[in-house]
């Protein structure tokens, strides 16, 4: 074992979200992966799911997730259902730091949330973060600026979001199998989805204000990854202010690129990037803001690799700096 190394235990290692953590930590310069935990996948070896996975890591046997039984580790993934990783983590030690990829924690006490290209401060040195979710990632750095600088009103945003499949998880969420996703277009959650009390704390926390009026529709979209949020909000201002806003908001940020073109999913593609854009018509009262992320970068396992990189006390940009995948 390399003295050096960070010792990392990921539970949910055979989904979506930790699979997309162990690519990263495979590549990570500090990052040492001793730990893997699942519930079906138990006994299995990583290469049992992950064919191009290099040795050693490839033997590493996954092991029945029990916070009882966990080896010497430093800090632990958990990718595990939205509902059913809180019981389980309040038993892990503390000494053990922990980010949540799930949606148990986000804004619970005792957890910072993991805004890391908003919030860094809030995120450094500390032991127990909640990633925020695809949805979330995505429309918050979009917002951020505006909200920041009083450029629209909290109150009126309307966020009409699509998303590849890859965000429903391995099982697929019951109806997003392929033949019922492929050429076909699928809106769901509307008026309910669980990312919205997450957003609206977020909306008043950077504005003071209400986000009385927040509507977010998600529509599933047939491809692989990559989510586009395109919000719709209310202000005078323009969109040479917008742009203006956002690069001076981001100029320390190596994650969130302020475009004057429209982004597209492909852009953040295998990468912990964002991409953010705005269009205004003072006249007509209107801001449209834009936000692509990979749902399983930025809106998961990117951003999880880069709170652990702040709660390490790493570069926030440690194991992150691979271009996208493209075309
Ligand atoms: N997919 C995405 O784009 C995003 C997902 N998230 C969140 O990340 C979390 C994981 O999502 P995702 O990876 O997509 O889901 P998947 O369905 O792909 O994977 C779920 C994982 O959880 C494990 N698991 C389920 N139940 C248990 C249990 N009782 N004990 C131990 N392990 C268990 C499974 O292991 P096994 O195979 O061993 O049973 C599997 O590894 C969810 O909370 C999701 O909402 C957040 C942002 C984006
Ligand atoms: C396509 C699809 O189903 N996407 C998921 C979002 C994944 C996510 O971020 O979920 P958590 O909040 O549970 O972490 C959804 O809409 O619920």
């Amino acid at each position: 074992m390399n003295q050096m190394s960070i010792r990392i235990g990921i539970v949910g290692i055979s989904g979506f979200g930790g699979g997309e953590a162990l690519r990263l930590i495979a590549g990570h310069p500090s990052f040492e992966l001793v730990y893997a935990a699942g519930e079906g996948s138990a006994g299995s070896k990583l290469i049992d799911h992950f064919p191009g996975l290099p040795e050693p890591l490839a033997e590493l046997v996954i092991e029945t997730w029990s916070p009882e039984t966990l080896p010497a580790i430093d800090l632990l993934f958990a990718s595990l259902p939205t509902g059913t990783s809180a019981e389980a983590l309040a038993r892990v030690p503390n000494h053990v730091k922990i980010v949540d990829i799930g949606g148990d924690h986000r804004y619970a006490d005792g957890w910072a949330y993991g805004l890391a290209d908003v919030w860094p401060e809030l995120i450094r040195g500390q032991s127990r973060v909640a990633n925020p979710g695809c949805f979330p990632a995505a429309s918050q750095l979009a917002l951020a600026p505006l909200l920041a600088n009083n450029l629209i009103e909290p109150a009126n945003i309307v966020i009409d979001a699509k998303t590849g499949i890859s965000g429903a998880g391995r099982g697929g969420g019951g109806g997003f199998a392929y033949a019922a996703s492929n050429e076909n277009l699928v809106p769901y959650g509307l008026l309910q989805h669980v990312h919205m009390p997450e957003m609206v704390t977020t909306i008043e926390r950077l504005s003071g204000g209400p986000a009385t009026g927040l509507v977010f529709t998600p529509h599933l979209v047939p491809m692989t990854r990559g989510i586009l949020v395109t919000l719709y909000c209310r202000g005078t201002t323009t969109t040479h202010a917008c742009l203006d806003a956002a690069r001076s908001y981001y100029a320390q940020s190596t994650f969130v690129r302020v475009t004057d073109n429209p982004p597209q999913t492909k852009w953040a593609s295998g990468s912990n990037l964002a991409f953010v854009s705005y269009a205004a018509d003072p006249a007509r009262n209107l801001v449209i803001a834009l936000g692509v992320v990979d749902n399983l970068g930025k809106g998961a396992a990117g951003q999880a690799v880069q709170n652990a990189n702040l709660m390490c006390g790493l570069s926030e940009t440690d194991g992150l700096q691979s271009m996208p995948i493209w075309p």
